[in-house]
């Protein structure tokens, strides 16, 4: 199995610079050292700080500056030397910047700030909670009978939760009263109450779990097929371990909403309602009071969702950096083990996972806070409670019954308000998660999903490119095509040949309609390609790839793969020997059902199959991309044998474009085409050749030569042949 090794190097760069743009550091805790390096400095908490003045006893501890969350801490090395009076001054300045941290993490402080660390550029609206809601109604709409089932046993239950207070304090005090009828009665109504609620809270459960399971379901099939349906230059920009977080961690995440937060949200609005009405008949007094414990809960409860929803954004970021990173050195992982290169991979690793390690300290620290207030006022709830219950009951405005009844909705009250503002924490961090999903799911679908084309009632074959100009559109300052023009006629095999990185695998790129020309246009029998129907036109091709990709599935299903018309077995092996693949897979152990993925076969046997699978197709248009480098010796013998069995076919007349490396292969073709920078340079038939004026070729100036006439021109295609030669040489 070939490795192409050179070339993984610039992908893992042009990855971590991907994320660079993604990812703007302004301040503290990262650096950008380099043009192509991003290096996270030390953030460090003050007892680590602390150890780094120990150290220095240990001059030669390898610390290099560091920082306080952004108040910089000198090399330990550098102050080990520095007199006594010095280190009193330090102490100074250390103890100035213990205040300045502490006075960071006090509520407000900068330390709890996200967006002055980093700033991520989210391309999404900001979402609200509303539209997030509406968003998640209209996926689950279909099946809104389970919503309604939800909602509905979710109020009995609530409902027969919060009466069971009132009939359990009614029925100790009628027991110690002595009233016996009424003392059955409330215990025979607890009873009741108590096996209501147990069986309305387990259908409530199951019901949100099942509205749940729909709601991730839906959301991960329209996105996957909303990112599916994106040009191809949306996945030049996208990484794979970004896209498929968002598939994977990000809707996990928004689904929370339906089957944990709103279920919770609203039992507990519910029942601290009925609790809130409750208290207030029982003691307007008493009731006011524990309102206002109760508004000021609700308000830091609601800062507290805002900050949770600014952290869930930035940990949705970061995670899907860090799944990017192991998805790209996990697919890497040959190219990492020769080179060694274990121990930076997971470095990088480690870097993302320190940025969410981060926000979750900060996540902690903010919970901590919650918690301390919400402990606060509920047990200030008890004490006012106390106080003025018991001044009430003294003054026998209430009886001791009340009082109980009092704190026993009080603190049902306190509870769902706790309830709520937690659940309401992490509403909002889905909602944070599901700004980007739903961005992702509204992009409107490429333009070759959308318009239908019109489908030509016989297709002969001729290609003509006219004055064909392109840029990718993620380079838009590099030209790759400038003023192509070459005509293919019905039936000819042509190759195009040139140096890497001339733009030949472009001109395939645009002929299939994975990118539109910037200027020019394709003609396919003399109607514009634009205006053909895609699905249509890419039926009719056949295309084998550089390095082809093979699906994890058998080899018979990896041969038909793509292929719209009914095919039998033998068909399939029919196509397979006209690749010189049907040899090999007779020798599997499973043969045709052998199971194959990407790393199971050998390069040459990838490409075999890949030729197979277009040979199956019976295209009228036949692209072969030949391999180059380590693949080359056994690629060439496999596209050598495909335009054998080409021409020999007369029945099915192709015309097939190679994209040649090799003599032997090229030698093979009607009529060879030679590229350079974009442009086509010269033009040679089998038996002429033609010098195009180099990079002034038009269309029309096509003129009869030899193939010693053009080595003689000692034009490019004369150095590519030497080059040859001298290679077998
Ligand atoms: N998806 C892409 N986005 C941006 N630039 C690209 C993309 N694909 C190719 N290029 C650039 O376009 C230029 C032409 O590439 P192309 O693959 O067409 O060359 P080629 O002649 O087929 O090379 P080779 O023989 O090595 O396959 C190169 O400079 C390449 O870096």
């Amino acid at each position: 199995m070939a490795i192409p090794l050179c070339n993984t190097q610039p992908r893992l760069l042009s990855s971590l610079n991907h994320r660079r743009t993604l990812i703007r550091t302004h301040h503290k805790n990262l650096h950008f050292t380099s043009a192509s390096k991003l290096r996270p400095s030390l953030s460090l908490s003050p007892f680590q700080s602390l150890h780094l003045s120990n150290s220095r006893r240990v001059p030669s501890l390898p610390l290099k500056s560091a920082s306080i969350n952004g108040y910089s801490v000198h090399d330990g090395a550098e102050e080990y030397v520095k007199s006594r009076g010095e280190a009193e001054v330090d102490l100074s300045e250390r103890l100035r910047r213990w205040m300045a941290f502490v006075r960071s993490i006090l509520p407000g402080g900068s330390w709890w700030g996200f967006s002055e660390d980093v700033e991520v550029r989210i391309l999404a609206e900001p979402v609200t909670v509303s539209r997030a809601l509406v968003r998640m109604w209209q996926l689950v709409a279909n099946d809104r009978w389970i919503i309604f089932a939800a909602f509905s046993t979710l109020i009995v239950a609530a409902l027969s939760e919060i009466s069971i207070p009132h009939f359990l304090t009614a029925s100790i005090f009628t027991a110690q009263s002595g009233e016996i009828a009424v003392f059955r009665r409330n215990v025979n109504l607890l009873v009741l109450l108590c096996i209501i609620a147990g069986i309305c809270s387990g259908l409530r459960g199951c019901f949100f779990g099942i509205a749940n399971m729909i709601l991730v379901k839906r959301m991960r099939e329209t996105l996957y097929s909303a990112l599916l349906r994106q040009d191809i230059s949306f996945f030049d920009n996208e990484t794979v371990g970004d896209l498929t977080s968002r598939l994977g961690a990000d809707c996990q995440q928004v689904s929370r909403v339906i089957g944990n937060d709103l279920n919770l949200i609203f039992r507990n609005l519910l029942q601290g309602s009925g609790a809130m009405i409750y208290l207030l008949i029982l003691s307007w007094p008493l009731g006011l009071s524990t309102l206002m414990i109760c508004s000021t809960l609700g308000a830091v409860m609601l800062l507290y969702g805002r900050y949770q929803k600014k952290a869930a954004k930035l940990t949705q970021e970061f995670t899907a950096s860090a799944n990017e990173v192991a998805q790209e050195t996990f697919s890497l992982m040959r190219t990492v083990r020769v080179y060694g290169t274990e121990q930076e991979e997971i470095g990088r690793y480690k870097q993302w996972l320190g940025k969410l390690a981060d926000i979750s300290l900060r996540q902690s620290a903010a919970y901590g806070f919650w918690n301390l207030s919400f402990n606060m006022l509920y047990h200030s709830t008890q004490v006012i409670a106390v106080l003025v219950g018991g001044m009430s009951i003294l003054a026998g405005h209430i009886t001791a019954e009340q009082l109980t009844k009092f704190i026993l909705y009080s603190e049902w009250l306190i509870y769902s308000t706790w309830w709520v503002g937690d659940n309401l924490s992490s509403l909002m961090q889905s909602v944070g998660a599901s700004e980007k999903v739903f961005q992702l799911m509204d992009l409107s679908p490429s333009d070759q999903f959308i318009s239908k084309g019109s489908k030509l009632q016989k297709l002969k074959g001729q290609i003509d490119f006219v004055n064909v100009s392109f840029h990718y559109p993620s380079r838009p300052t590099v030209p790759v095509l400038q003023r192509v023009s070459i005509l293919v006629n019905p039936n000819e095999v042509i190759a195009i040949v040139g140096l890497s990185g001339s733009g030949k695998s472009t001109l395939v790129n645009l002929l299939l309609r994975l990118y539109e020309p910037t200027s020019g246009e394709i003609l396919i029998d003399g109607f514009s390609l634009r205006e053909l129907d895609i699905m249509w036109w890419r039926e009719r091709i056949g295309y084998v790839g550089q390095e082809p990709k093979l699906f994890r599935m058998d080899i018979s299903s990896n041969i038909r793969y793509g292929c719209t018309r009914k095919v039998r077995q033998e068909d399939i092996e029919w196509a397979a020997k006209q690749a010189y693949a049907h040899d090999f897979i007779s020798s599997l152990p499973n043969g045709y059902k052998t199971l194959v993925d990407d790393d199971l076969l050998s390069g040459g046997q990838k490409q075999r199959i890949a030729i197979a699978r277009a040979i199956l197709r019976d295209p009228t248009v036949l692209i072969l991309d030949e391999a180059t480098s380590a693949l080359d010796a056994e690629s060439e013998h496999n596209v050598k044998g495909v335009l054998r069995a080409v021409r020999s076919d007369m029945k099915s007349k192709r015309t097939v474009i190679i994209i040649a490396h090799r003599l032997s292969t090229i030698q093979a073709a009607d009529r060879i085409v030679v590229m350079d920078s974009g442009r086509v340079v010269e033009s040679v038939t089998l038996s002429s050749m033609v010098m195009m004026g180099g990079r002034k070729m038009t269309r029309c100036c096509i003129q009869n030569g030899s193939h010693k006439e053009l080595l003689h021109e000692d034009g490019l295609y004369a150095r590519l042949t030497r080059r040859q030669v001298d290679v077998v040489a």
